[in-house]
């Protein structure tokens, strides 16, 4: 079991020495956090980010707007974000309300502050193996890849769930070559999603050495469909009832108790790409306070 909270605990030291640096040369990274509505898991994570920056000698601060915010007054708000220069990193928490275009949203942020690596050129640059901001979820699960030795060169990855802002980079990573500018994992890149049949699913996971569930579909990877000793990466985030205490119980998209069993190497949920993420969004604080112009 790779525990995401110990690896992430390294990241902290590793940007808290990086962070250390930048203050000593008057140059405190700072996040800016913007937050639309009261949805609670937006208010969790929104917390957890704020937490890890003090935690690692940043500065944070989290701007409220209510639901009912126009897409205009964002977009003016992003724009004065943008021309703050105390400001290093800044990212817009998503979901945003039904009236909003995200994209519109991701491409208000600077590309040299867009800590989410959402911002069109970052996806660009993404895929084109340029050094850029990665999306911090994408990264969590390249890091605990990397750091827990997991082989990718020639290996076959199943990546399940094609979302824009996590399965889409990490297939990405995963795939791409490693002696470009932004190293590539050289990995056999499969990935399944809504329209793929059941039994092709099966099929496709009995092959991988390598699965990524980020489907957001509870139990969805089970340990019959999986080749024995394989690599599992849980991005799943589900809350969902426990039966019998009745609480919200955070659960992943993989059947942790029996798939731990026939795994290689299995990150649960929580504590696994959850506080890996959050370390990989103060990397990139760091990394965008490092290029930020100092004249
Ligand atoms: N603009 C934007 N950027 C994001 O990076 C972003 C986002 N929007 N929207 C939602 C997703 C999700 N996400 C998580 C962050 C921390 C945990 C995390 O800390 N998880 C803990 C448990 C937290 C809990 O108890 O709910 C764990 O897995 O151990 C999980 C998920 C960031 N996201």
């Amino acid at each position: 079991v790779v525990s995401g909270r110990e690896l992430a605990r390294q990241i902290h030291k590793e940007v808290q020495s990086d962070t250390a640096k930048l203050v000593a040369q008057g140059n405190r990274p700072h996040l800016s956090v913007i937050l639309v509505g009261d949805d609670h898991a937006s208010h969790t994570y929104m917390r957890n980010k704020a937490r890890a920056a003090s935690l690692l000698g940043m500065s944070s601060s989290t701007i409220f707007r209510p639901s009912s915010v126009s897409q205009e007054e964002m977009l003016e708000l992003i724009d004065k974000f943008n021309r703050d220069r105390s400001i290093s990193g800044l990212l817009v928490q998503l979901p945003l309300p039904e009236h909003f275009s995200e994209r519109a949203i991701c491409n208000a942020v600077a590309p040299e502050k867009d800590v989410d690596g959402f911002h069109i050129v970052n996806i660009g640059k993404l895929c084109l193996d340029q050094r850029c901001m990665v999306p911090a979820t994408a990264a969590a699960v390249w890091e605990i890849i990397r750091r827990t030795g997991i082989e990718t060169v020639g290996k076959n990855v199943l990546v399940v769930g094609h979302s824009k802002n996590v399965g889409m980079p990490i297939a990405m990573l995963l795939h791409s070559d490693r002696n470009h500018e932004r190293p590539g994992g050289d990995a056999t890149v499969v990935m399944a999603h809504r329209c793929t049949p059941l039994p092709r699913l099966k099929e496709l996971a009995s092959l991988a050495d390598i699965v990524i569930a980020a489907a957001g579909v509870p139990h969805l990877i089970t340990a019959d469909i999986l080749k024995e000793g394989a690599a599992v990466i849980d991005v799943g985030i589900n809350r969902l009832q426990d039966p019998v205490t009745g609480k919200l119980r955070l659960v992943g998209d993989v059947d942790f108790e029996a798939v731990k069993e026939k795994a290689g190497f299995i990150s649960p949920v929580p504590g696994g790409v959850g506080p890996m993420a959050v370390a990989m969004v103060m990397k990139n604080t760091v990394t965008a306070a490092k290029n930020a112009p100092t004249y």
